[in-house]
């Protein structure tokens, strides 16, 4: 089989765990694979994929193999891969733009960012190394609220012809204006920010609907995350939250029955938790209403690592996007979209979405 050869931007937690995942499953095989949605998508297995491009602004990253960048600090979040090869890929520095927050400055450097000297990429540069390295998608994984950086390499992926998946929650599948840029140009998209495979959002979004089936109302709820990594701490500067607080709670308010109040309902990131590192925390809490009115409640605590989730999800999101261009089908991917992202351009039930990908893995569905 053909190798699916993939661009990243931003070498952090979540594009180890997936890096380390295309290396682990090449041991294994159907039977005794553990923890993938799909071994096989049109025929391509998890690890017939290889990074051919990489970008990051972390001296301890640029200029690395990209096989050894992934283990470098601030990167915390479990090794369950050791022993990656070596690439021959070298992580280049990327344009910084508001990909940085010089809040983090104050951390412990073990924590934040280290900016690399090595001069920022232009646009042109970028380009040519997407062209050059024959990347077929680039994968965004720059850090929450880097809304101009997501911009301007989303520019350099319509400019380069290369397809994209949108890992975070800076709107571009799901804002109208960027995907008839990519409708018109024919390239598939796949976003906006990443669903984990069994993390918050799903968990959520399941009891939401769970609460529908059986008739109760949802009165109230909120979802509190506690964790470790640099995203976390990112996310203490609360100017850089409005798009993910606004993509989480949208992607419970879309299936709960009757639209909560904003005063009702509260989603998002809670606090930093150094000690944490990449287990991410979440606390749920639903209020309802059953039979007669009668009062109710729910509460969940779940804890998981947070980037192996989120790579699980990733390891799809790419095969489906590779099906795309492997039919010629450009533009938004609704299925996969619906089924991997929190803000998808269009909101189903995750059975439905489901349903949709299972649709359009086999070519019955062509987004
Ligand atoms: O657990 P949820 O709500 O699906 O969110 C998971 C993902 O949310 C993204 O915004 C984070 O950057 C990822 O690191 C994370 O895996």
């Amino acid at each position: 089989m053909d190798k699916i050869r993939i661009a990243i931007a931003g070498i952090g937690n979540c594009a180890s765990s997936l890096i380390q995942g295309i290396e682990y499953y090449k041991s294994k095989d159907e039977n005794d694979a553990i923890g993938l949605m799909h071994w096989d998508i049109g025929g391509y297995k998890p690890f017939d994929i290889e990074v051919v491009a990489a970008f990051d602004i972390d001296k301890r990253k640029v200029g690395k193999d990209v096989s050894e960048a992934i283990y470098e600090l601030p990167n915390c979040t479990a090794v369950f891969c050791p022993d990656v090869p070596k690439a021959d890929v070298k992580v280049r520095m990327g344009c910084v733009l508001d990909g940085f927050s010089e809040h983090m400055n104050t951390y412990d450097e073990k924590r934040t960012f280290l900016l690399s000297d090595e001069p920022e990429a232009t646009k042109e540069e970028i380009i040519k190394e997407l062209r050059d390295s024959g990347a077929e998608i680039l994968l965004n994984y720059l850090p929450v609220g880097s809304e101009e950086a997501t911009r301007f390499y989303m520019d350099c992926a319509l400019e380069a012809g290369v397809a994209c998946i949108n890992n975070m929650p800076v709107f571009i599948a799901s804002d109208p204006t960027w995907a008839k840029r990519f409708e018109e140009k024919g390239i598939p998209i796949i976003g906006d920010d990443i669903k984990a495979q069994l993390g918050a959002t799903i968990t959520h979004r399941t009891l939401a609907d769970l609460f529908n089936k059986r008739g109760v109302r949802l009165d109230r709820t909120y979802q509190l995350n506690t964790g470790g990594n640099t995203d976390f701490l990112n996310m203490l500067n609360r100017s850089r939250l409005a798009s993910k607080k606004e993509s989480k709670t949208e992607a419970v308010q879309s299936v709960v029955a009757q639209r909560m109040d904003d005063d009702d309902i509260h989603v998002g990131p809670s606090d930093y938790v150094p000690w944490q590192n990449d287990n991410k925390v979440c606390f749920l809490r639903m209020e309802g209403r059953l039979f007669g009115d009668v009062p109710m409640n729910l509460e969940l605590r779940l804890s998981v690592e947070d980037s192996p989730n989120s790579a699980g999800v990733v390891i799809d999101a790419i095969r489906c996007c590779k099906l795309a261009l492997n039919r010629g089908t450009g533009g938004i991917l609704y299925s996969p979209s619906s089924y991997f992202m929190k803000h998808p351009p269009k909101q189903f039930t995750d059975d439905e979405a489901h349903k949709m990908t299972l649709e359009f893995i086999c070519g019955e569905r062509p987004n």
